[in-house]
């Protein structure tokens, strides 16, 4: 479906309308759950995902049995300034073998019977270098809102956000820092590995993007479209879109939630319907997790991306959702509730 803004303006307003959950079916599942053949709260934090899902497809005996992966990737200019421990061709290297079906989220994707769609944008145009003025023109980054927001499949049941982008963990460190302030250095870590030289470019590239657009960055779009890259603004479009369709979303790591965060700053409650899958072990994820408010579901070691720990959590959310809908309450089961 036809994205429904062509600028950044009609975006922002686009968010401030966007639906929430389904109070009534958020009731009626939490109410089903308190009849389920187990102590009270003896499915932990499952219980919570599942009575959350329940309000945002609104059912109270919902279903999950179309989930979908979408990747998008992206080119960087700042990949000039030798802050990726791997060359910017990989990225398109990557999405080769994302359509061939060799990466890892290929066999999450399979693992959980998600549906994948790999999005490539404009590979042989990468962003502007940001310590050198903004990384994308307004056209830019609404083109990538829009790519993203018109990925999603208005009959998914679930929407994983992935990413493939070479320098992109410098581009999310940036937008960190811009939204919540700090150091460059308390958002920038090690990526896919840079050594100790590698870090002090990488941080020092975070300072010079910071200063650099400074003046232009009014508002928390216009820091995606300073600091941002074609993918991360693709996410930003796609959670939004699940939000408008109410699919709920299950974030992944440092990239996604740094998307993510754009749209938390630009309209209070925007990632209402959004968890996050893991935490990465990228440096500062736990601190954006923080930020966020978001506690993960999942926390593996990971430091993929491609929507990788996102799609590891597709299979609690599948738990929690049998749990919900297929147990029998007390009096289905004759148990004695005590
Ligand atoms: O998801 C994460 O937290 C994450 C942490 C480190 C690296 N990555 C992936 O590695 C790439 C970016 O790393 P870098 O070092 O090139 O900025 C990009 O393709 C991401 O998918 C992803
Ligand atoms: C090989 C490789 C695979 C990736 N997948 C996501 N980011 C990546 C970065 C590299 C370098």
């Amino acid at each position: 479906m036809p994205a429904p803004f062509t600028t950044l303006t009609e975006f922002q307003d686009c968010l401030v309308g966007l639906p929430d959950m389904d109070g009534e079916a958020n009731a009626a599942a939490n109410d089903r759950n308190s009849q389920l053949t187990k102590p009270p709260g003896a499915l932990g934090r499952l219980e919570d995902l599942a009575i959350w899902y329940a309000g945002w497809r609104g059912q109270a005996r919902p279903t999950l049995m179309a989930p979908q992966i979408l990747i998008f990737a992206g080119n960087h200019g700042v990949t000039a300034q030798g802050v990726s421990a791997f060359p910017a061709e990989v990225t398109a290297q990557m999405v080769a073998n994302f359509e061939h079906g060799g990466a890892a989220i290929n066999q999450l994707a399979k693992t959980f019977g998600a549906t994948m769609q790999v999005h490539a944008l404009e590979l042989d145009r990468p962003t502007q270098d940001f310590t050198q003025g903004p990384a994308m023109s307004e056209a830019d980054v609404v083109d990538a809102l829009r790519a993203g927001w018109e990925a999603v499949d208005p009959g998914a049941d679930l929407v994983v956000t992935g990413e493939m982008g070479i320098g992109n963990t410098t581009s999310a460190a940036a937008i960190a820092a811009a939204l919540y302030g700090g150091d460059a250095a308390d958002w920038t870590g090690r990526g896919t590995g840079v050594d100790d030289a590698g870090l002090a470019r990488k941080t020092a590239a975070v300072a010079a993007g910071l200063v650099r657009n400074a003046a232009d960055m009014t508002s928390a779009l216009e820091v995606l479209r300073c600091l941002g890259g074609r993918e991360i603004a693709a996410m930003a479009g796609a959670i939004a879109a699940a939000r408008f369709h109410r699919i709920p979303v299950i974030l992944d790591g440092f990239i996604c939630c740094a998307a993510a965060a754009v749209l938390a700053k630009s309209s209070n409650g925007a990632l209402d319907h959004a968890v996050a899958g893991h935490q990465s072990a990228e440096g500062a994820h736990a601190r954006l997790l923080e930020a966020l408010d978001k506690q993960p579901i999942l926390s593996m070691g990971l430091r993929l991306g491609e929507g990788s720990g996102a799609a590891l959590a597709i299979g609690v959310m599948q738990a929690a959702v049998a749990c919900l809908s297929g147990m029998a309450t007390f009096a289905e089961a004759g148990v004695s509730d005590g």
